[in-house]
């Protein structure tokens, strides 16, 4: 939309310029249409690079924005050249001819639409100028997207590499632990800890089975040694046995030297007896071959155990944790052997130097043989001596005969002994050398392993050079492509340049536009404000009239409303529902037997022994409802009270139904007492002036028929109800304390001394609570200033006792009594209630000191507000419905028209 060309004459111009204006706005239009034309070139542009543009907003759109202004701007012209027209008018019909200046409104809009077309057509510039921003904007965000995804895709390259290289070193961190768990024995312990199939280890696996099976072979082997000892065994055990039977011959041999001697002690010849010493030295000869023969044994098998395994431990470094134990038994053994060796060499050498001695001796012999050959008659000496010596050498050679079997078993213990210490080390040599191969052949194994790492390592850095080179290259060639792109952007910003310089002074120009404007619009506001100043003095004139109007409509809706109160009828029976849940054994289902009409808010109904009870009261208060809503209700029967009349308000119904809440209420929601206070309050402030109030308050608590001062200084004292003694007929409490009161805070004050000192007093509150009846009685007396009349008014707010008694006592008979002992008065009232509704000449108020201080708030003439609370519970139900037939006779009783008290008691009927 492009304003209304030619027809506008700004105001503040001579009209002679018109033609000059007309051609500034073609040319405004001109720019207008070429701006758009770029605009539209520019987008198409955009559009054929691809790139869309989705930062651009609805509301950063230029084009929507200089249409937005074309929009406020056009009708502004229209009107502007309406009255331009109008303005061209007067002046040829000359009313204007005096030279009047133009209305400054006119001035004033005429530059608002000036301005506002500068400013779209520096808005439109702003667009384009953002526009091209935003290309280079976005051009830059794609090349940093596609760094960023380039710089991503080598990223994961190398972090798959270094993946590949950790679990390669993982690999290699096993296997270099399997090594070391095989190196120090503990090749069982292999196969359990060994990781599932890593490379090489399969081959590790295949290669300690072959261990087992070689180690089979190792166990036949030793079979075949042990079979090899034994062998050996029965050589010794034959070996001795020839030399058992040697040493038998020898005996035998013996024997036979001795009964040749015998036979030669017989003979008595020389000759003889030389043969028989050379035999004996020939056996003697014998013997000390076999004992050679023993001794080489001896030797043999000395240095055979000789051999020490030091060096065969030493070099099986490997295997030492596990050959200690075996290294240490042989040490033992050695020891032993080396001990036995040596009392093997000292029995040897004791045997030898006994042969040596034999010897001796036999050369001895030999010699005294000699010597008695040369002298004959010594042969009988000599053959004595040999007779007294021979058996003493038998014993000898016997003796030695035994220790030599003793050392021989001895030796071929040690020898079985060592023999088994030889097979061991053997063994553990052997097992050693297999171990030692199986190692160097794990060892060459994890070479080659190490070998393909560090070929796979060269390759995956190579590779990764190869990558790296490749992405820098690829990164290379983008930062040439965005480097050209760049001086593109730049050559283009470089043409946009003198464009901008042109829109910055376009600006500026405009800027300096809105300053002077803005002078020029604050003393046209100001001449603005004085044209509507005169024209509000005219108006209020006339609206003197509509004030009048306005307060008779006041006045006229509080009679209606008070007529309407009055036709609601001055007992007014409201019932409200408890919500579920608000005492602490109210748990379980929330289903209750009251239904509430959503459409007829003076109708519930309660299910109540199998049928649907219906009852309708003045109005029914929803379970939800607040205190704010149920004093609205009531709120005009409260304030009468300021106006002379007896009002009173008592809240009815079982224990725990809401009584106290609806009338005291809690610290963050007051009830009715606080609220109708707070009321009053009000209304005599809004009248000061005119009225003036005195305001006193009492509270008393009824309890089993005893009333107490709740104020007093002695709340336990006893108080009656008594007539006034000054002839009035008015009902006087003697001793009841009632404070003058002068705010509302001093009201507040009262209320909680009267609530401390109900609670001080009881032992238990609830209990008491619940039998007790709570009447607060504020006495309202009021002073017309202008007329003098004078009106004295009461409000009784009354939290009667839990009513459920009554209704009990009612229903079973025989607990009538202790109700009535208990509630007197909760039972008189409803006796009251009962004459008034039947018109009785006679109510019953003294029946109970309640009804009896109530007198004058509920008989006739005064107006009466019941709040029936029931609860919403099903087991409460009983109770309900007996409250609620209560609310619906109190419904039906006519107090008549309210009676206003005027001049100190006088009693003036108001309709
Ligand atoms: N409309 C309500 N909203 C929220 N809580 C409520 C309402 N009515 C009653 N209660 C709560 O229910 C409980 C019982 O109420 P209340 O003490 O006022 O019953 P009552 O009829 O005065 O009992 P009593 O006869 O024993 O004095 C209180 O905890 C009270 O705060």
């Amino acid at each position: 939309q492009q304003p209304p060309a030619g027809d506008i004459q700004h105001q503040g111009q001579h009209p002679d310029d018109s033609t000059g204006n007309n051609k500034k706005k073609q040319s405004i239009k001109a720019t207008h249409t070429d701006l758009c034309r770029d605009l539209d070139d520019l987008e198409s542009s955009s559009d054929s690079d691809g790139v869309s543009n989705s930062e651009t907003e609805e509301d950063d759109d230029p084009e929507r924005r200089c249409l937005l202004l074309q929009d406020i701007s056009s009708p502004l012209t229209e009107f502007l050249a309406f009255k331009q027209e109008a303005a061209m008018g007067r002046t040829s019909t000359g009313a204007e001819a005096s030279g009047k200046p133009p209305s400054p409104l006119l001035v004033v809009m005429s530059h608002l639409i000036t301005f506002l077309e500068h400013y779209s057509q520096m808005q439109r510039l702003q667009g384009k100028a953002q526009e091209y921003r935003n290309q280079l904007r976005q051009e830059e965000r794609r090349r940093r997207k596609q760094l960023r995804t380039l710089r991503g895709a080598y990223r994961q390259r190398m972090r798959d590499k270094l993946s590949l290289i950790g679990s390669l070193e993982i690999v290699i961190n096993e296997q270099q632990g399997l090594l070391e768990r095989l190196q120090s024995g503990a090749v069982s312990q292999v196969l359990t800890v060994f990781p599932p199939s890593p490379v090489g280890v399969h081959k590790l696996v295949e290669s300690i089975s072959d261990m087992q099976g070689e180690r089979a072979q190792l166990r036949e082997e030793i079979g075949g040694l042990k079979q090899d000892i034994e062998e050996k065994e029965r050589e010794k055990e034959n070996l001795s046995c020839t030399l058992q039977q040697q040493i038998d011959e020898l005996k035998g041999g013996i024997q036979q030297r001795e009964e040749e001697l015998s036979q030669l002690r017989m003979e008595m010849g020389v000759t003889d007896s030389e043969k028989r010493i050379q035999n004996l030295s020939v056996e003697n000869e014998n013997l000390k071959q076999n004992l050679s023969v023993t001794q080489g044994l001896l030797e043999r098998m000395a240095t055979v155990t000789a051999q020490p395994p030091a060096h065969l431990i030493k070099e099986n470094e490997d295997l030492r944790n596990k050959v200690q134990h075996l290294e240490s038994s042989l040490q033992q053994k050695v020891e032993q052997l080396v001990l036995t060796k040596g009392q093997v060499d000292t029995l040897r050498w004791c045997k030898e130097e006994e042969i040596r001695h034999m010897d001796e001796k036999i050369q001895g012999l030999q010699l005294s043989l000699e010597n008695e050959r040369k002298k004959p008659p010594h042969v009988e000496y000599v053959t004595k001596t040999l007779e007294i010596e021979s058996p003493t050498m038998l014993r000898s050679l016997m003796e030695a005969e035994e220790r030599n079997r003793v050392l021989s078993s001895q030796i071929s213990c040690q020898g079985e002994k060592c023999q088994k210490l030889e097979d061991r080390l053997k063994e553990s040599e052997d097992l050693s050398t297999n171990l030692r191969v199986k190692i160097s052949s794990y060892e060459t194994e994890i070479e080659k392993l190490k070998h393909e790492l560090m070929e796979e390592i060269h390759h995956l850095e190579s590779k990764k050079e190869e990558a790296i080179k490749e992405a820098s290259e690829c990164s290379e060639q983008h930062l040439d492509h965005l480097r050209e792109q760049l001086a593109g952007v730049q050559s283009r910003l470089a043409s946009l340049q003198p464009v901008l310089k042109n829109m910055k002074t376009n600006y500026n120009s405009l800027r300096s536009q809105v300053k002077n404007f803005s002078q020029f619009y604050e003393i046209s506001i100001r001449e603005a404000k004085k044209q509507i100043c005169s024209a509000i003095t005219e108006v209020s004139d006339s609206n003197k009239d509509l004030l009048a109007k306005y307060q008779r409509e006041v006045q006229l809706r509080k009679k209606y409303h008070n007529q309407l109160v009055e036709l609601k009828g001055n007992i007014r029976v409201l019932c409200r529902v408890r919500p579920h849940g608000q005492n602490n054994d109210e748990e379980g289902s929330i289903s209750s037997p009251i239904t509430i009409n959503m459409n007829d808010d003076t109708r519930l109904s309660v299910f109540y022994k199998g049928k649907e009870k219906d009852f309708e009261l003045d109005k029914v208060f929803l379970p939800q409802s607040k205190q704010e809503e149920v004093f609205q209700e009531i709120e005009p029967m409260v304030m009468s009270c300021i106006n002379g009349y007896n009002v009173c308000i008592f809240a009815y119904g079982q224990t725990g139904s809401g009584k106290t809440y609806t009338m005291e209420g809690t610290t963050e929601n007051p009830g009715i007492n606080q609220r109708a206070m707070q009321a009053l309050y009000k209304e005599m402030e809004a009248r000061k002036g005119l009225w003036h109030y005195t305001v006193s308050l009492s509270m008393v608590e009824i309890y089993n028929e005893v009333i107490r001062d709740l104020l007093s200084k002695d709340p336990q004292e006893k108080l009656d109800i008594k007539l006034n003694p000054d002839g009035s007929g008015q009902l006087h409490v003697p001793g009841l304390t009632s404070t003058e009161v002068n705010s509302f805070r001093h009201i507040k004050k009262l209320l909680t001394l009267g609530k401390k000192n109900r609670a001080t007093f009881c032992t238990n509150m609830n209990e008491r609570s619940s039998r007790s009846h709570a009447l607060l009685t504020i006495n309202v007396s009021g002073k017309d200033l202008t007329t003098g009349t004078v009106t004295t008014g009461k409000l009784n707010l009354v939290d009667l006792a839990g009513s459920e008694r009554v209704c009990k006592s009612g229903a079973e008979g025989e607990r009538l009594k202790e109700a009535q002992n208990i509630n007197k008065s909760l039972l008189a009232l409803g006796e009251v209630i009962q004459a008034l509704r039947a018109k009785q000449g006679h109510i019953p108020f003294r029946n109970s000191k309640l009804t009896y201080l109530l007198q004058d708030s509920l008989g006739k003439g005064n107006k009466t507000v019941m709040m029936v609370q029931v609860s919403p519970l099903e087991g409460n139900v009983g109770e309900t419905v007996c409250s609620l037939k209560f609310a619906q006779r109190v419904c039906k009783v006519e107090l008549g028209p309210a009676s206003r008290r005027i001049d100190s008691g006088a009693i003036k009927a108001d309709m």
